[in-house]
């Protein structure tokens, strides 16, 4: 019988400065599978299987399930390509929380299509893969975008193209930056914490923007990696969305007292994160974040880097 598995890692969407075009995937230094997994075998029909430590945090029917709907989203681009499909069971394990700002649901609907496809012997494309994980994105959040699902897809630190070949650039990635990061516990919708931003941005904010994601891209390749994190700061989210995360704006002074390059929120929150110059330090902010952001029994904090592997597929 066929079997194998795929798991995606967490992410961070925006990184602060890249709101929708901006994301990185996230790997604990010690080694803890941060991420959601799927595992694929053929079956005589389709059945979808939740365990892990949030899979009681998912919706109670299978269909509403974000995995679910890959798998017909998959079945439906197959037929529509004249390939054949078969039944299979999925077990999905919901390691990472949802609402978190760790790009939970693009975790599953990541590895939900890196499984079907391997299992189905790749008929889909990297770019095409990534077209459908992001169209499932968008029926979560309420509009398209990438900035988890491609890092979760292929590691690293990637930049949205806004074209649909290729979907995402790999950025140069800074070996001696460790990240903190801190869920809270308290769950923030995607799509609510959208709802509440603005529609428009003035001139102002949108210069700023553009000049940020243009000297951050400039001074990663030059290898200038002070330059990259001085651009670190969001502009168009953060003043807005803090006012969800209570406790922000003190982990900010604590991250930022301690020597942090820079510290903003992960995603729509209310993970929060803070880019750190040593190994030490991290665990000094992490271990603040620890004690004082997180809010119940749910929260935690790690410290990470970036990895420059994404999903992994395995038997
Ligand atoms: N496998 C899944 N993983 C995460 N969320 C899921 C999944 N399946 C369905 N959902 C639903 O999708 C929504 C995800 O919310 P969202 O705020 O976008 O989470 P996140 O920011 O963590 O990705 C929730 O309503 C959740 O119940
Ligand atoms: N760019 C999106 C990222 C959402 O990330 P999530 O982890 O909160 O799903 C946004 O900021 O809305």
């Amino acid at each position: 019988m066929k079997a194998l598995k795929a798991f995606a890692p967490a992410s961070i969407g925006n990184v602060s400065l890249g709101f929708d075009v901006l994301g990185a995937a996230l790997a604990p230094v010690d080694g803890t599978k941060l991420g959601d997994e799927v595992e694929i075998t053929s079956a005589e029909s389709f059945s979808l299987e939740t365990v892990g430590r949030f899979a009681h945090k998912l919706p109670g029917d299978t269909d509403s399930n974000i995995v679910t709907k890959c798998y017909h989203y998959f079945c439906e681009q197959m037929e529509k390509a004249g390939k054949p499909t078969s039944p299979v069971a999925l077990t999905l394990h919901k390691n990472l929380p949802i609402g978190s700002g760790l790009g939970s649901s693009a975790s599953s609907i990541v590895a939900a299509f890196a499984a079907l496809n391997a299992y189905f012997d790749t008929p889909f494309d990297q770019d095409t893969l990534l077209i459908m994980m992001g169209e499932l994105e968008g029926q979560i959040s309420g509009s398209v975008h990438y900035d988890n699902v491609a890092p979760c897809y292929l590691g690293g630190m990637t930049l949205m193209t806004g074209s649909e070949a290729p979907v995402t650039l790999s950025l140069p990635l800074n070996d001696d930056w460790y990240y903190a990061i801190c869920y809270s516990g308290i769950s923030v919708s995607t799509a609510a914490a959208r709802d509440i931003l603005p529609k428009q941005v003035d001139m102002a904010t949108a210069l700023t923007f553009g000049r940020q994601l243009g000297v951050f891209v400039h001074a990663l390749h030059a290898g200038n990696f002070d330059l990259a994190a001085s651009v670190m700061k969001d502009v168009i989210a953060e003043p807005y969305r803090k006012s969800l995360l209570p406790g922000f704006d003190e982990a900010r002074a604590f991250s930022e007292e301690t020597g942090a390059l820079a510290f903003g929120i992960s995603g729509s929150g209310p993970t929060v994160f803070a880019v750190c110059s040593s190994k030490a330090q991290a665990e000094k902010v992490a271990a603040y974040l620890t004690e004082n952001y997180i809010q119940n029994e749910d929260g935690f904090s790690h410290v990470c880097q970036i990895p420059s592997q994404g999903t992994l597929i395995s038997e």
